[in-house]
């Protein structure tokens, strides 16, 4: 079985458009699911590319879950109130929707991928114009991979002179093209330069923070820096991701693409995780490197986890979060003490969080109550966005940011947009920051930022 058959899609796009209303809208979604064989995820995104489709890309951490989404269906875009005119136009788009998706797989059927800047109050630097202030995609193609199912997704924006039969061959004949892609060759690409920006700056900017928190006003403020590469030829997208999935399993790879623009990146840190009511979240603060040896490694695990100057930077993060969810969720869960959670290139402090989701409340309420928390920002949450905003030489744009997915059943994930890069055709910015606490040593928290560049850096040619 090849895509959605055609008489399905001819029929529905009929009825969808025979009872659009002019007078009450322009336009609405037609979403059509269905279960297709074993597809690799990677060629469908390759073929994608051959198509003309900006692309996005999206896996978890745990359990095989896989979304591809190519082309755009319908842009959900907001400036003001970021988050909630987002819930707003996303509800409107499913109140008028006619869907058919007869599965109850999470993340088939109308789903919507985006993300945010971290900060709409931080003045906007040419770096991220393809990246609005908050923008959600419900790409024209979803591929769903989950648990060894695969399942397409075709969403269709229809208007009422729109000719379903046309437009019913149209899709199925570009559907049939990106499940059977493939064939395309990675191409190569090497850095030829690479700037820290400012480096020294970035370090006196940690000690004025430090005297901020030793004055008590703040506590804790999170600082990142930029590194900037320049490629010998455009850098190829699925390439890295590729390297991604092969080094980074226990991080969530995420991928937006705005024509030439993208913003990647494999992030260790979920904000939020809505399966129907049941939630989680994760507190993830406290860094060091991996050891070169297995004893190495646990020793240095060991001092990390009795580390004051980390618990301190970790306990921030429990309390606010356990703070956020107390008023939105039944059955809150958080353990006492974090465990270790080690990646590739570095090991973090880790404490799970799991609850339920009163019924009144959405997952965009909890990304707006949530974010940033002080694994981004800092506490007091304003004092710490203020001194950010004012003394980080840097547009985080999406970086830091809450990124992920949501559909139509309640369920969708935003992770933390670190560990992440904008390219920009031949050119790529990186970022990396870090939490500084009253002992934080600039020198000492420089390092951190390096190791934390490693896991794009390592799969951009270095
Ligand atoms: C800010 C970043 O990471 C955050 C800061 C950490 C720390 O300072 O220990 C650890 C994990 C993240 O919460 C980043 O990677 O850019
Ligand atoms: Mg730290």
């Amino acid at each position: 079985m090849i895509g959605i058959k055609d008489k399905t899609t001819e029929e529905l796009l009929q009825r969808a458009i025979q009872s659009l209303d002019p007078n009450k809208y322009n336009s609405r979604l037609v979403s059509i699911t269905e279960e297709i064989n074993d597809t690799d995820p990677m060629e469908f995104f390759e073929a994608a590319k051959v198509a003309g489709k900006d692309r996005v890309f999206w896996t978890s951490t745990e359990d095989e879950f896989i979304l591809v989404g190519a082309g755009n269906a319908w842009e959900i875009a907001a400036e003001q109130d970021r988050i909630e005119s987002t819930e707003e136009q996303w509800e409107y788009v499913l109140k008028t929707a006619v869907i058919r998706n007869p599965y109850k797989v999470p993340g088939t059927g109308a789903v919507a991928l985006g993300g945010m800047t971290f900060d709409p109050e931080k003045e906007r630097s040419g770096l991220w114009e393809s990246f609005r202030p908050s923008l959600f995609t419900i790409p024209e193609y979803i591929m769903t991979k989950q648990q060894g199912s695969c399942y397409l997704t075709i969403n269709i924006q229809v208007c009422k002179n729109d000719h379903p039969v046309q437009l019913a061959r149209q899709v199925q004949d570009t559907a049939k093209t990106l499940l059977t892609g493939g064939g395309t060759k990675l191409q190569n690409f090497r850095v030829s330069s690479k700037e820290e920006i400012a480096p020294q700056h970035w370090k006196e900017t940690i000690r004025r923070a430090t005297e901020k928190i030793q004055q008590g006003e703040a506590e804790k403020i999170v600082l990142a820096r930029e590194l900037r590469l320049t490629f010998d030829r455009g850098a190829d997208i699925s390439n890295i991701i590729r390297k991604l999935m092969k080094t980074q399993p226990n991080s969530y790879l995420f991928c937006f693409e705005k024509g030439d623009d993208c913003f990647l990146g494999a992030t260790p840190e979920r904000l939020v995780r809505l399966e129907e009511d049941k939630l989680l979240s994760a507190c993830l603060a406290g860094t060091a490197p991996r050891g070169e040896t297995k004893e190495e490694d646990e020793r240095i695990g060991r001092e990390l986890y009795h580390d004051r100057k980390n618990r301190q930077e970790h306990e921030f993060v429990v309390q606010m979060i356990r703070n956020a969810l107390e008023h939105r969720c039944t059955d809150i869960s958080i353990p006492e003490a974090p465990v270790l959670y080690p990646l590739k290139n570095l090991q973090h402090l880790y404490t799970p969080v799991a609850a339920t989701l009163k019924d009144e409340y959405s997952i965009f309420d909890i990304v707006e109550q949530l974010h940033p928390t002080p694994a981004l920002g800092g506490t007091p949450r304003q004092e710490s966005l203020e001194f950010i905003r004012q003394n980080e030489q840097l547009d985080r744009g999406w970086y830091g940011a809450p990124v992920g997915w949501l559909d139509s059943n309640r369920n969708g994930e935003f992770a933390v947009a670190i560990r992440s890069s904008l390219i920009r055709g031949k050119e790529a910015s990186l970022f990396a920051g870090c939490g500084v606490v009253a002992d934080s040593n600039p020198e000492e928290e420089y390092q951190e930022t390096k190791i934390k560049f490693l896991p794009m850096l390592s799969v951009l040619g270095e």
